[in-house]
């Protein structure tokens, strides 16, 4: 994936918000900050970091009009907030801003999970103002203010979970946000968003972590041997494996029904294929392969059609 910087100029050529303010500056709020200044996308960019370093980087980079160390000061004014920090931030974060929020702004989140971002966020906001959390489905192992890139969501989904009764004018203006960000968007209930991303994405991260935490614990001699004779298979889960260790805490933290769930079949699976390597049953092996193999290419023909 290519991790170009945008071009830091701010044309504000079709501003959809006057101030939008981002709450966490790491991978995915810097590359919001690219992708809004590469849209023009808003006049004013308010950004809240904990740390003196990222403040510091934010305001280097340009990714901010204005820095905030306090997040209720951030997000004082905004039309459009989103929370870009790991979910389990997220209560301590409605607490801390829900009395500084506009009537009439638009509260949204970039997180990897929806339900227990409704949980956590949702009795944090205030009457008059929209609720609509979102999941951009890309990233990087990276993390830091220097990762973020302009081009990150382009032709990537984002995922909107509108809880029901929210305010349909707000959704079609973060469908249209998002959208100008480079996305296809799709709008979906929170549930169905964890279930579907339990087995996508959340189980393949747990066995790029099982499986690096294997050979980490294997004895120093053949640890060196699988390093230097890594397939690109191996290195495939090592590249997963390096993504934000508090983020993925939390994740699995906050997702955890759905997780077990996917974590049940996929172990019955594994199970199976056991028994079928020790009783030689080829024919088994090469029917899920053959199964397998027509799934990636119907991604793959889905993707240039
Ligand atoms: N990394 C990825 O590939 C993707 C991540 N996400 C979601 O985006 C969110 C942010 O992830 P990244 O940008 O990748 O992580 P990151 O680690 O690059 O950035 C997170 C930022 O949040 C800050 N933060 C932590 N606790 C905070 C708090 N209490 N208040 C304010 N800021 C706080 C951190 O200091 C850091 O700067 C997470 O919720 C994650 O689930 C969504 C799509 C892809
Ligand atoms: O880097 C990768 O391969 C990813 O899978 C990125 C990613 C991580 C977390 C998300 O919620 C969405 C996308």
């Amino acid at each position: 994936m290519s991790t170009q910087k945008s071009p830091q100029k701010s044309p504000n050529t079709n501003p959809q918000f006057d101030r939008v303010a981002l709450i966490g500056l790491g991978l995915i709020g810097s590359s919001l900050s690219h992708a809004i200044r590469r849209g023009g996308l808003a006049k004013h960019i308010a950004g809240h970091a904990r740390s003196e370093r990222t403040r510091a980087k934010a305001v280097e980079l340009r990714l901010v009009d204005s820095i905030h160390a306090d997040p209720a000061s951030a997000v004082k004014d905004a039309d459009l907030v989103i929370i870009c920090s790991p979910v389990g931030t997220y209560a301590e974060i409605g607490a801390a801003i829900r009395g500084s929020l506009k009537p009439g702004a638009i509260l949204s989140d970039v997180g990897s999970v929806k339900q227990a971002v409704i949980r956590d966020l949702g009795p944090n906001v205030p009457d008059g103002v929209h609720f609509v959390p979102g999941h951009p489905i890309a990233g990087t192992e990276h993390s830091g203010p220097e990762s973020g890139f302009a081009t990150l969501f382009d032709g990537r989904w984002c995922i909107l979970t509108p809880p029901p009764g929210t305010d349909a004018a707000a959704t079609d203006k973060m469908i249209a946000f998002w959208r100008a960000c480079g996305s296809q968007v799709e709008v979906m209930e929170a549930g169905h968003h964890d279930k579907t991303l339990a087995i996508t994405s959340h189980l393949p991260h747990l066995i790029a972590y099982t499986i690096v935490g294997t050979v980490a614990d294997l004895e120093d001699a053949t640890q060196s041997e699988v390093i230097k004779f890594s397939a690109s298979g191996f290195r495939d889960f090592t590249r997963i494996a390096a993504s934000d260790p508090v983020m993925w805490r939390d994740v699995f933290l906050n997702n955890r029904d759905a997780v077990l769930e996917m974590l049940g079949r996929f172990a019955e699976d594994l199970t199976a294929l056991q028994r079928a390597i020790r009783w030689g049953e080829g024919d088994k092996l090469e029917a899920l392969f053959t199964r397998t193999r027509a799934i990636r290419r119907g991604i793959i023909d889905a993707k240039q059609a």
